[in-house]
């Protein structure tokens, strides 16, 4: 798989912009890339979950239902565990690994807007700007844990303590912070269009 990621990798072009979402569990970051990308349209915009290939890897080695991995439902909370685990082993050795096998999945090299729904560490960032020099705009997804919890998050130790929940937090170079506390979409929207307009 290694090698092959690799080569498509560097046969592909560049879009024009990178959107790179973060924000703790359940703070609505599938919603508003949902939102943007329909906005946008498929011709003009891909969302990539950098947990993709991770979801993939685990479908197929344990016969699980992907498209249930990769959506909103409480099915993945149940393997998220061992999928971090999984992941933190190949990220230790190359820390770009999954981000061009993302890009690679969703085949987003013809789309010029990347919409990055899920980085959630620092080096997940550092290595889109680093590769994407100038195009890439970081945004922090906000909401309040009350809210979080009425949207089905219940905090779990090993998961919302550990890096993969945690790296950004100090993160303090964003482009746009949005608090998704139920506030209108539709302005939401509109703030994160004007980063690439
Ligand atoms: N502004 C909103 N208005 C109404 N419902 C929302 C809003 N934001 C999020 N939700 C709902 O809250 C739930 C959690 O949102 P979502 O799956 O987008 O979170 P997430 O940050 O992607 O979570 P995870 O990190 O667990 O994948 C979903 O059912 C979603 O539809």
């Amino acid at each position: 798989m290694e090698d092959q990621v690799a080569h498509s990798f560097k046969n592909s072009s560049k879009p024009k912009h990178i959107l790179l979402f973060s924000g703790k569990r359940k703070c609505g970051k599938d919603f508003i890339t949902d939102i943007l990308h329909k906005r946008l349209g498929d011709d003009k915009s891909v969302i990539i979950k950098v947990s993709g290939p991770i979801k993939t890897h685990w479908s197929k080695n344990l016969g699980l239902d992907l498209n249930k991995l990769l959506d909103s439902s409480e099915y993945k909370e149940q393997y998220r565990l061992e999928m971090i685990k999984w992941s933190e082993s190949i990220r230790k050795k190359d820390n770009g690994y999954f981000c061009r096998a993302a890009i690679d999945m969703y085949n987003a090299c013809d789309k010029p807007i990347w919409i990055v729904s899920d980085t959630r560490r620092k080096t997940d960032i550092h290595w889109f700007q680093e590769n994407y020099e100038g195009l890439c705009k970081t945004i922090r997804v906000i909401t309040n844990p009350e809210i979080r919890e009425q949207r089905g998050w219940k905090f779990a130790a090993g998961i919302d303590d550990a890096e993969t929940e945690c790296d950004l937090d100090d993160f303090d170079n964003w482009d746009l912070i949005i608090e998704n506390n139920g506030n209108d979409v539709e302005t939401i929207s509109e703030k994160i269009l004007k980063l690439i307009n």
